[in-house]
């Protein structure tokens, strides 16, 4: 059975297996740079992309992480992970982290705020309900997520967060709550996709929705690498069949 490499320095990465599980595949822990070499393809979990950082960098990941990313292998980065993959990060700890790299964007480390302003909102996702089927929206969880703030024109746009004209970010005095029309409704970026690389700000592994992993595995398959056509096939059936049930929170099983 094809393998998904999942990053395992810290963080989120068992929920990754576990919804890789769900749809037939096989998640490996990845911790030392030569285990690069046997996967084709790669999960960066959320988590705190400083500790993470620290320690890719004590493991020497880096070079071979940046390796993997410039051979066109399937990336994709929740979270913390995003921060990884980001050409750019800014609203970093003084002295700054190491990124790998790859994705034409700047990230804002905190975007929403501190852990307390974490929150769980519906999303509208065109693209993955038309790759994937299932409902238009996801339920996204953001946990002291980080947002997109630019991206490069080759760089697809697969979900934004409408953020409510009352509520100002990274503003310490106080405002008014102005009349809805004259503030415009201002949306952040929070899932893109550039070549092989896929990143969300939020947690697609915390939900029972699986249409994201799903999602990534078809990006796998069509590099032809990895997933053979009846690995495939078991996961379309598991996601299908995954979208016969509602998608309650909590939702971690
Ligand atoms: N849930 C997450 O992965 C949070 C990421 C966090 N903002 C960071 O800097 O690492």
């Amino acid at each position: 059975m094809a393998v998904v490499g999942v990053l395992a320095l810290q963080g989120s990465f068992n929920e990754h297996i576990a919804a890789l599980r769900r749809l037939g595949m096989k998640g490996v822990e990845i911790r030392k740079p030569e285990q690069l070499q046997s996967i084709s393809s790669l999960i960066i979990p959320g988590g705190e992309s400083t500790t993470m950082a620290k320690l890719a960098e004590f493991h020497n990941l880096f070079p071979a992480l940046r390796e993997f990313v410039q051979m066109g292998k399937p990336v994709w980065g929740t979270c913390a992970g995003l921060i990884f993959l980001a050409n750019k990060a800014v609203g970093q700890k003084d002295g700054g982290q190491e990124l790998v790299g790859g994705l034409n964007c700047t990230v804002h480390r905190n975007y929403f705020g501190s852990q307390i302003q974490s929150f769980e909102a519906e999303l509208l996702v065109p693209e993955l309900a038309s790759q994937e089927g299932g409902p238009e929206t996801f339920r996204g969880v953001f946990i002291r997520a980080p947002a997109v703030l630019e991206v490069g024109p080759e760089v697809e746009v697969l979900a934004d967060y409408p953020i409510p004209s009352n509520k100002v970010l990274y503003s310490s005095s106080a405002v008014e709550i102005q009349e809805e029309s004259a503030v415009p409704e201002k949306k952040v970026i929070v899932a893109i996709k550039q070549g092989n690389l896929l990143g969300t700000a939020f947690h697609p592994e915390l939900t029972a929705d699986t249409r994201w992993h799903s999602y990534f595995l078809k990006m796998v398959r069509d590099v032809g690498e990895g997933t053979s056509n009846a690995t495939v096939a078991v996961s379309e059936a598991a996601s299908s069949s995954d979208r016969q049930t509602k998608y309650d929170l909590p939702i971690f099983r």
